[in-house]
Order: C-alpha cells, then structure tokens, then sequence
C-alpha cells in the first residue's frame, strides 16, 4: 500500500496574482493499492460528492499523466480523505491535480522531477502559483504558458498564517468571471512592482513590509471586492490586532492574514468574535511539498478503514 500526501495552498499574496503560492500545513491523503478495477472510497465528508470510478477526477488527472508519458495505469482502489475545504481559496482543485500526478507517476513509474511535476499540474490548472505551491512547498513563484512552466521555490519561516474561512463557496470560475480584460499599463506597472516589493521583502525577512506590499494589489481584489465583503472588515480588525498583512486566498473567499508569532492568538481571537459562522485557525506552512511513501505492514495495522 502507498500513501500520497499533498498539502493545501493559499495563491496571490495579495499582489502576486496568478504567480505567487504558499503551501499550508492542511492534507488531501490517498492511501492506495493495486486492484483489480479503480474504486475510490471517500473518507471525508466533501469527497463523498466525487464519483467512485475511474470518471473521478484525481484518476482522470493520473491516467492523462501516465498517458502522455506513453503509459497506461493499473487500476487501484484509493482511500481518499481531505482536510482541505472546496472551492474556497485554499487550492483543493489544484491539491486533487497534484494528487493524479503523484499517484500516476508512483504507479506507472514516471520518475518525474519536482519541476515536470509543476509543469503537469500548471497546465492542469491553468497557472502555477496553487499547483506549484503544493508540489514544492514553501512559497514558490512561478511563470506559466501553454509553452514554458518555470517555478522557484525557497522554505518560509518566521511568520503565522491565521485563515478566515467563509462558510459559503466561491468557484474560481466565478470569481475569475469579474476580472478585466485588460489593464491600464500605469496599473500593471503598480502591480507588478508590488508584487515584487512582496517578494523582495520576504527574502529580506521584512515581514511588515510584506504586509504593507500585500495590500497594494492592482489585479484582483479590487474587482473581487464585491464578492467578498468580509474582507476590507478583516483587514481592518488584523491591522488593529497587529497583523503584519491581509489578502484573499486565491480566489477567495477565504482570508488570509500574516502575523506575528506575539500577535497569533489575539488576531484569531478577535476574527473569531466577529465572524462566529467562518472557520478561523492558524494553518502551518508547509515547507516540503507533496510527498509519497510505501507503507510497511505496521503502518498499515494503524489504519482503521482497511
Ligand atoms: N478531490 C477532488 N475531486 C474532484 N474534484 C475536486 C476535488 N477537489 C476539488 N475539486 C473540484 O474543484 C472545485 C473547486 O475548485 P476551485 O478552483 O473553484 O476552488 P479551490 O481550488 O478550492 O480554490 P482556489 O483555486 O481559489 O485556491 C470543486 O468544486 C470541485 O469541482
Ligand atoms: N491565482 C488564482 C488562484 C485561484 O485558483 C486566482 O486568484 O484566480
């Protein structure tokens, strides 16, 4: 039996739209074996949802990467659990990609490096910051077309991530659906230069600053504003609680906030008064991205669905 684990991922920063991500310390889990025909068992409420065959996305993500490597997949029955909220901004559409990788380049062999693995689910998913995040871990910053996946990443340490997860769902769709066509070239040139100002001041370890930077975002949050009202209220109650930062995760709606370790507690506190209906919670980041393990027959006496 094999076990795939993939981390979660907050997008954007702020700024950082369609580039930046961050892995964060929640898990989607496949246990699996070969079998004779593909089952997939849900473990966990939302994957209750997704079909049990082989039409279920992770596998139909794992047979296109086997196939373009000119290999077909033997079928497995997968246990599948996921601590990770759907269609919220915390990347579990990318987490489902990343997993069909793992699992076809585990099973077919694929030997794949860290950086084909990225290519694979950036092409999946449209942009690299989500999938990249997840498959690397850390921050990671990416450049992606149809042509050309380039992906960096380097560990994050020194600050707390706090989340305000809304208790409604936002489709990435939807929430792409209220973006401009084009952008005015004095906005770009502001948003790209933020973008930048986020990353320069992470490697400086500048986290206020980071957190100033976050909040200078042209391409996004202006327009996502309307779809997300709760978030102007959690930047101001942050910033009084001594947050260094605040941006929408991904697409939203969930919020993210960047903190001082001092500071962690009382931010959540305060979030949690005055939005009792929205998870709030300190996620850990992950700095080791996607992995994979064969288990031993102890590991396996530990599982109480087989
Ligand atoms: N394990 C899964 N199996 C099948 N489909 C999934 C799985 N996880 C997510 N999805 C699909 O992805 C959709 C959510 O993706 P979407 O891109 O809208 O949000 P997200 O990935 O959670 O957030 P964001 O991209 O903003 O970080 C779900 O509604 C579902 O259709
Ligand atoms: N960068 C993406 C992440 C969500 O998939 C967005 O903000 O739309």
């Amino acid at each position: 039996m094999f076990l795939i684990r993939v981390p979660a991922s907050t997008a954007n920063l702020g700024p950082g739209f369609d580039s930046i991500g961050l892995a964060l310390g929640l898990y989607l889990e496949i246990h699996g074996s070969l079998s004779d025909s593909w089952e997939v068992v849900p473990l966990t409420e939302e994957m209750a949802a997704f079909p049990k065959d082989e039409s279920n996305y992770i596998v139909q993500i794992a047979k296109k990467t086997a196939a373009f490597y000119g290999k077909e997949l033997a079928p497995c029955r997968l246990f599948v659990s996921s601590e990770i909220p759907l269609a919220r901004g915390l990347g579990s559409s990318a987490s489902a990609i990343v997993a069909g990788i793992e699992l076809a380049n585990l099973v077919a062999e694929l030997n794949l490096t860290n950086d084909q693995k990225g290519r694979h689910a950036s092409l999946f998913e449209g942009h690299p910051d989500n999938g990249g995040a997840s498959v690397y871990g850390g921050l990671v910053v990416g450049l992606h077309t149809e042509e050309q996946t380039d992906i960096v990443s380097f560990p994050i340490k020194g600050v707390k991530v706090i989340v305000a997860i809304p208790n409604f769902e936002l489709l990435t769709e939807d929430s792409r659906s209220v973006l401009p066509k084009t952008l005015a070239y004095k906005e770009a040139i502001e948003g790209s230069a933020a973008a930048n100002m986020v990353l320069a001041a992470i490697v400086s370890d500048n986290w206020k600053l980071v957190g100033q930077m976050m909040q200078r975002d042209r391409f996004h949050q202006p327009y996502r504003a309307p779809l997300v009202p709760h978030l102007a209220q959690i930047e101001e109650i942050a910033a009084q609680n001594g947050a260094y930062g605040t941006a929408l995760s991904g697409a939203g709606p969930t919020v993210l906030c960047l903190v001082p370790e001092a500071q962690a507690e009382q931010v959540q506190e305060k979030l949690s008064s005055k939005f009792p209906d929205f998870v709030i919670k300190e996620l850990l980041i992950d700095n080791k991205g996607s992995q994979t393990m064969i288990l031993s027959e102890a590991d396996k006496e530990e599982l109480s669905f087989l």
